[in-house]
């Protein structure tokens, strides 16, 4: 990864309270796992930054170097990696994700 993505993606990590890293948009996923992310962020009422890997191959490839996990999507919160599609489910089901989200001053709905 050159200096330049890294910092890229630093400055989107850290300038946002929470960024989901995946493929399409929230409204248009492309790819099955970026899906289930947003619908897990959409459910607990968190408002989010997207970034489209699809359209930067130096992020898409970045990414996976920067938290050292292979996979998209990437969700971050308070510039820590979380976990992928996988980690985020198993922790909303724990109701680990939303209470992440509000000690992280994200404004998250209570899990029904
Ligand atoms: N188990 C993973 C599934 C994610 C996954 O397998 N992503 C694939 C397909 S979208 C991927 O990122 N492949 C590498 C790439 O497309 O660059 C998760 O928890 O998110």
């Amino acid at each position: 990864m050159t200096d330049d993505t890294n910092a890229r993606i630093d400055a989107l990590v850290k300038s946002n309270p929470v960024v989901l890293f995946m493929k399409g948009s929230p409204l248009f996923p492309q790819c099955g796992f970026s899906s289930r992310a947003v619908a897990i962020l959409e459910r607990l009422g968190v408002q989010f930054e997207s970034v489209d890997v699809l359209q930067d191959q130096a992020i898409r490839q970045g990414i996976k170097g920067y938290s050292d996990w292979p996979t998209i999507p990437q969700l971050y919160v308070g510039g820590e990696f979380v976990g992928g599609s996988d980690i985020m489910m198993e922790m909303y089901e724990a109701g680990e994700l939303g209470e992440l989200f509000q000690k992280a001053g994200a404004a998250a709905a209570p899990q029904a």
